[in-house]
């Protein structure tokens, strides 16, 4: 035999009725006996209290809450019973409701309502419910009749929350599903006292009905049907990957219910608990899912983290002070004068210092502990020897949870790493010495992404999520955008990465989704709604979406994204780069990102801005923090000009190299950054700060090769114009070169001083710059382990391709920091 037991949901309606009525009559097809517990229809049970405290404080309006109660009721039994037997149904349920009013009609003019009136009316809703499901499953063929619990669930005549005698309880069950054969449709939540009063069993009243007639017919199986799969990872409402768990222990349903999951309420289970018997959630509007096993063992024992539960809204509450060292029964007083004012406590922890004591409780109780403890520790605290209260609001508690925790290192350390990497701490900490459960509290605002991000860690470690925020979707990042679009499946299958594009921006417009877009689509597709864009705007949007994982992908040119890169990396989101800017302009912007993101311990990456995609900052910060020393540093560092003068002959236009190169996606946006020596001037100054030298911008010494036309031109065309104008002066540059049997070079250099230079100098064909194609750069790192020989990294240094692929593999490095 089983018990099952519906709740509120389950019954709420004639639909979700005959939905149940199906269950049960599979039950019976199968021959498997059933008793069924049910609760009164959803929102009955709040209704009868109101309808109660309506007609106590002498509001006629209780009279149209009884009629809305009377015709959901009445409405239910029209749409489910035939018509040729309505008319018995609802004469019952008349006879019912005729009662109910005449209890609130002396409620009414008694103007009283004390407990033990409000457990007879609450008592209507289970016994009118039961009575419309056990007539609606008789009508279709199920051998079913309603047993109102008062005749067998006995308990003390303590209104409100009766204590249940067992012993006659027990027998009476027993002996009454001894009499018959018949499905016996319960209400849940009601019993009666030895007297004959109507009693109630208090919160979760239903499921402890379930229990109690469980453990007295010894079934094999409690089976309590509601309106989720199970019990779930997590709340599915917050994180849509949450998933039904196969299998529980006792103890960590009661954890989970704790913290949150109101699945079941494990206390009041206890009968059947004790009798070891298993219990399944399961799924009314779901019925061949097979829900969730609670038993005496938690099984999935690979699983160290079965759940993790939380609650959104508490506030803490520290005592403190030098009074409290080593002085007996401060707890005592402190705990005990919370009880007495009816203060509980969700959690609590004391460092081994003894200097303070925090707990967690409810908003609505933070005031109240607040006077209780000032009142308690007067005098203490008038003298100075505890500090005044202290209590902190907007914070939410969340807990790992699992029995296979125990004595598992490392679980603990995952947590708090996947919380550090995305930037939430930790106002307090604590652990049950079972080791069942680990509880943090962390600020509230940061309560959806950090249940998103664990649930990540301990359930989904076979898959990983990054959020992508992107500005600046030209070359560069359409073409990453395509990179990514085209990897996508490999990264997902073989990685286990998915990479969500969440935001993405260019100058005209920006787009948000949580969800992620179709990376399928085209960049324009992508942004084809977005509103009005703004870099300031967007990085708030991100800072404000507060998603786990998430990395900002800056491919603009220009500042306005620059200016936030600090604000960005202390909200804890990871940077990848190919704009140079941030680290080539004041030194002391430079160190501030650099600070920002140690302080956060987040990453900053910016690989692509010397060499594009050439591994060299990589390179050199792992000399330096391997102990070398470097000495000295020179580089073909522009990609641009490396092409330009390796191609340029006699009988070419030097404008015209400059157009192809532009066209070849090796220039900046304005190539007389380029050609300026502006970008070579960065790349220097950028590759002297990593390798230790703290260089301002105006310490690179840049020898200018356009002329001052073309830097002046107001526009890119206009300086195509005025460059025309220079090639006659390039021509001669070349050729004097080449009557020398040398080669025009672009050299950027960091001496021995620490001096930064750029300067155009002729090479000779011993020279190992001499040789360079396309637009290839090369670096040099003599150090003082590369000495006679110095580290050499050459390649092509310019290009969307390239350059492109650098940001994206920064940005699986990325993921798998955050996600590992
Ligand atoms: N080319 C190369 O080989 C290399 C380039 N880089 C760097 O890559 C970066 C990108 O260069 P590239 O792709 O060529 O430049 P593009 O001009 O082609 O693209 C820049 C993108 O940024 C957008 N944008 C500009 N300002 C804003 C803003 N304020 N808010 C939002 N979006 C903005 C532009 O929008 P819209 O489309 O509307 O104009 C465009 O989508 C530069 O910093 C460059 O130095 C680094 C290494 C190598
Ligand atoms: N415009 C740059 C691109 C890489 O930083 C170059 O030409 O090297
Ligand atoms: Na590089």
């Amino acid at each position: 035999m089983k018990v099952l037991k519906f709740g509120g949901t389950s019954v709420g309606s004639a639909k979700n009725i005959q939905q149940v009525a199906s269950i049960l009559s599979d039950y019976q097809q199968n021959g498997q006996r059933v008793a069924v517990v049910v609760s009164a229809m959803s929102g009955i049970t709040n209704k009868l209290i109101e309808v109660g405290e309506r007609a106590a404080s002498g509001d006629e309006t209780y009279k149209s809450l009884l009629k809305d109660i009377e015709s959901t009721h009445l409405t239910c039994i029209r749409e489910l019973i035939e018509v040729r037997r309505q008319s018995k149904t609802i004469a019952f349920v008349k006879l019912l409701l005729n009662d109910l009013e005449d209890i609130l009609r002396g409620i009414f003019l008694l103007k009283e309502l004390s407990l033990r009136s409000l457990d007879i009316l609450q008592s209507f809703g289970e016994r009118l419910s039961s009575f419309i499901i056990a007539e609606y499953l008789t009508q279709i063929g199920v051998e079913a009749e309603q047993l109102d619990a008062r005749k067998v669930v006995r308990t003390n005549a303590v209104f409100g929350g009766a204590k249940v005698d067992f012993v006659t309880t027990n027998s009476a069950i027993t002996k009454h599903f001894g009499e018959t054969d018949k499905m016996q449709i319960v209400t849940g939540f009601v019993a009666s006292s030895e007297s004959g009063e109507t009693t109630t069993l208090g919160r979760g009243g239903s499921d402890y009905s379930a229990a109690i007639f469980g453990a007295a017919l010894n079934v094999k199986e409690i089976e309590i049907w509601t309106d989720v799969d199970g019990v779930m990872t997590t709340d599915p409402r917050v994180v849509p990957t949450a998933f039904s768990l196969q299998q529980l222990s006792y103890e960590e349903a009661m954890e989970m219910s704790h913290f949150g999951a109101k699945v079941i309420y494990p206390p009041t289970l206890q009968p059947a608990i004790k009798k070891n018997i298993p219990l399944r959630i399961r799924n009314t509007f779901n019925p061949s899912f097979p829900g969730t096993l609670v038993t005496s063992t938690s099984g999935q024992e690979d699983w160290p983290v079965k759940g993790i539960s939380s609650i959104k809204d508490i506030s803490l509450i520290t005592l403190s002070g030098s009074g409290l060292i080593g002085v007996p029964g401060v707890s005592s007083r402190l705990f005990g004068a919370l009880a007495r004012g009816g203060v509980s406590m969700i959690l609590i922890t004391q460092a081994s210092s003894e200097h303070t004591i925090t707990f967690a409780v409810a908003p609505t109780d933070s005031i109240t502990s607040k006077k209780i403890i000032e009142e308690e520790f007067f005098n203490e605290m008038a003298s100075g020897k505890v500090n005044p209260v202290e209590v902190e609001d907007n914070l939410s508690i969340l807990a790992i949870i699992g029995e296979n925790m125990k004595e598992r290192p490392g679980v603990a350390a995952k947590l708090f790493s996947a919380l550090g990497k995305n930037g939430v701490s930790i106002a307090a900490i604590a652990q049950g010495s079972s080791e069942l459960n680990v509880s943090v509290v962390i600020e509230k605002k940061h309560l959806h992404k950090s249940l998103n991000a664990l649930h990540e860690i301990f359930f989904l470690s076979d898959m990983a999520e990054l959020n992508v925020f992107m500005l600046g979707l030209g070359l560069i990042g359409g073409t990453l955008l395509n990179q990514m679009r085209d990897q996508a499946e490999y990264l997902l299958t073989e990685r286990n990465l998915r990479l969500n594009v969440v935001g993405a921006a260019n100058s005209k417009k920006m787009v948000f989704s949580d969800k992620g877009f179709d990376i399928s689509l085209e960049k324009d597709a992508i942004l084809a709604d977005g509103e009005e864009s703004n870099a300031a705007l967007f990085v708030e949007k991100m800072i404000e979406m507060n998603l786990p994982n998430s990395v900002f992908v800056d491919c603009t040119p220009g500042e306005s994204a620059v200016k936030l890169y600090e604000k960005i990396l202390l909200s804890s989101i990871s940077i990848t780069t190919p704009n140079k800017i941030a680290n080539s302009s004041s030194l002391d912007y430079y160190l501030k990102c650099q600070a920002a993101a140690k302080r956060r311990g987040v990453k900053f990456l910016y690989e692509t801005n010397v060499g594009a995609g050439l591994p060299v900052i990589g390179p050199l910060q792992d000399l330096r923090r391997s102990g070398d020393k470097i000495i000295k540093i020179e580089g073909i560092l522009s990609g641009t000009l490396s092409y330009l003068f390796n191609t340029f002959a006699a009988g070419m236009k030097f404008s015209e190299l400059v157009k192809q190169a532009k066209e070849m996606g090796y220039t900046e946006p304005d190539p007389r950054d380029d050609l300026g020596g502006v970008d070579v001037a960065r790349k220097i100054l950028i590759l002297a700060r990593e390798a230790g030298y703290h260089l301002e911008p105006s310490d690179v010494t840049v020898d200018p090769i356009l002329p001052q036309a073309c830097l002046d031109a107001p526009t890119v065309d206009d300086f195509f114009v005025e460059l025309e104008n220079a090639n006659g002066l390039f021509e001669k540059k070349r050729a004097e070169a080449e009557l020398d049997g040398k080669a025009l070079r672009i050299v950027a250099t960091l001496d021995e001083e620490g001096k930064a230079t750029v300067a155009l100098e002729a090479v000779d064909s011993a020279h190992p710059f001499y040789g360079l194609v396309g637009s290839d750069n090369m670096v040099v790192f003599k150090s003082r382990r590369y000495f006679n020989e110095p580290l050499v990294i050459r390649g092509p240094g310019a290009g969307a391709e390239v350059t492109a692929a650098g940001v994206f593999a920064e940005i699986i490095t990325i993921g798998n920091f955050l996600i590992n």
